[in-house]
């Protein structure tokens, strides 16, 4: 009987049994699909899985007992076995491939005695497949999130409004502190600014918030098609009329807010029908008899300057007062350069999800070059640069300023110093010309613009044109 026992109080079943059971291991670790290293606590590698082996180009035998940093390129797993700290999803570059890997601390008794690496994704490439499933399924139920909101409402909410200057922080109090109010509001600024955004966020706000908000761009409607499209029109109104009339946006928007997209394109004639709507709190269809009664709110927006206009007569001056109650101004990126960095961050990452993409951060240098850019098409070109950006990422997760337009990526540019080689007067005039350029380049040639973004006078800049040749 005694000579069945490998150990004394262990019987042969027992022992076979474990065994086998670190056969199995071994053969888990062996055959696992991810690379893995195990070290002891001094960072020598005491286990090593063979397609991990394979990969690095040397065999378990010349591995085990080496230290770790003499076999895998990069690696942090002596790092981790002084810190006690797991790191997880570490990007790791080994022989030119960029890989994620986990290395996680193991402890006996409370005490160190070694760390486990994994490598889960062997390529970001590989990762990103994932990615893209992952994020096929969060844009179904992105979708269906927002199909859900459409229909109890308007999409946008003051969370949606990324930026935190003062700037910003003035038109966003002032428009919370508006929208539960019934008055008219007018939205001013340049195109690209947040306008709409503005719009939704105030109606989202409102007590109105239960019913959609109405949108009417009045610049892209044909005006002779503007009056149906706002007011309605009654069976039979003229050829072609709907059978049983339709209603106009206004008589659709009753309860609820209706928004004004470029007011300052709508035709003198127009804003003689809409101030009458305004004033008389009701509407008329096309080719009707009787008026109905409405609730509506009115938000308009322009990047135009009604003031201007008002002086011009191209806007009627009583419609000007009626929709100018509170006037909010959107302020332009230029004069919030701060919010230029967590809303290209924020663009991006919304971006990458819906381009399906795996990209994840800018880069200093090119962050340097989007916060020193002026931005004439404010946020909607900064939206389309990084959407541009994004398509031309290769390997790697990062934006880094060779995925920037030529105009943006040679605005900065590296300074060189001429002392020494030319006069300090030759200096400035190089400066000048230079930075001429490029703001008449970023105003399309406009002066007057170009003028304004260089903080000199219209006249002073004809003058350098002239005396530069430009
Ligand atoms: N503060 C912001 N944070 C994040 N995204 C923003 C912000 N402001 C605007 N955007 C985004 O920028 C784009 C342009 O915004 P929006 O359409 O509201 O501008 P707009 O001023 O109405 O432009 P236009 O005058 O040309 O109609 C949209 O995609 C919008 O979601």
């Amino acid at each position: 009987m005694k000579e069945e026992n490998y150990y004394p109080g262990c019987d042969r079943k027992m022992v076979e049994k474990q065994i086998e059971l670190i056969e199995l291991y071994r053969n888990i670790f062996d055959n696992s699909y991810n690379w893995m290293v195990v070290v002891d606590k001094y960072g020598y590698i005491t286990m090593i899985n063979k397609p991990y082996c394979n990969f690095l180009g040397t065999t378990q035998e010349e591995a085990i007992g080496k230290h770790v940093t003499e076999v895998i390129e990069n690696t942090r797993m002596h790092i981790v076995v002084k810190t006690k700290e797991r790191e997880i999803g570490d990007v790791q570059q080994i022989k030119g491939n960029q890989m994620i890997a986990d290395r996680i601390p193991i402890f006996k008794d409370e005490e160190l005695i070694g760390a486990v690496g994994t490598v889960i994704f062997k390529d970001i490439i590989e990762l990103d497949s994932y990615v893209k499933k992952v994020a096929v399924m969060e844009k179904e139920l992105d979708f269906y999130k927002k199909e859900l909101k459409k229909a109890l409402g308007s999409k946008y909410t003051f969370e949606n409004i990324i930026g935190n200057s003062p700037a910003i922080n003035k038109a966003k109090m002032l428009a919370k502190k508006v929208s539960s109010s019934k008055s008219s509001i007018l939205l001013m600024g340049e195109s690209g600014t947040g306008k709409e955004l503005f719009a939704h966020s105030i109606h989202n706000l409102s007590p109105r918030a239960n019913y959609p908000l109405i949108k009417v761009n009045c610049a892209s409607i044909p005006a002779e098609l503007l009056e149906s499209e706002l007011f309605g029109y009654e069976e039979g109104a003229f050829t072609g009329a709907k059978k049983g009339g339709k209603p106009g946006k206004f008589e659709l928007a009753d309860k609820s807010t209706i928004f004004l997209d470029e007011i300052g394109d709508m035709p003198v004639e127009m804003q003689v029908k809409l101030l009458r709507v305004i004033q008389e709190k009701e509407v008329e269809r096309i080719g009707g008899t009787k008026s109905k009664k409405l609730d509506v709110r009115i938000i308009a927006a322009t990047n135009k300057n009604l003031e201007e206009m008002v002086a011009e007569k191209t806007f009627r001056e009583d419609l000007y007062y009626r929709l100018n109650v509170i006037k909010i101004n959107i302020p332009s990126l230029r004069e919030r350069r701060e919010d230029i960095e967590p809303i290209a961050n924020y663009l991006m990452k919304k971006l990458a999800k819906e381009m399906d993409r795996f990209v994840t951060e800018i880069d200093v240098d090119a962050m340097a070059h989007l916060k020193s850019h002026n931005w004439p098409g404010n946020i909607r070109e900064l939206e389309n640069t990084i959407e541009r950006a994004i398509n031309l990422v290769e390997k790697g997760a990062k934006i880094t300023l060779n995925h920037l337009p030529y105009y943006i990526r040679e605005k900065k540019g590296n300074y060189t110093s001429n002392i020494g080689k030319i006069g300090l007067k030759d200096i400035v005039s190089q400066v000048e010309i230079k930075e001429i350029r490029n703001a008449l380049d970023i105003c399309k040639g406009n002066k007057q613009q170009a003028a304004k973004e260089l903080g000199i006078s219209r006249t002073s800049l004809y003058e350098k044109i002239e005396k530069y040749g430009l």
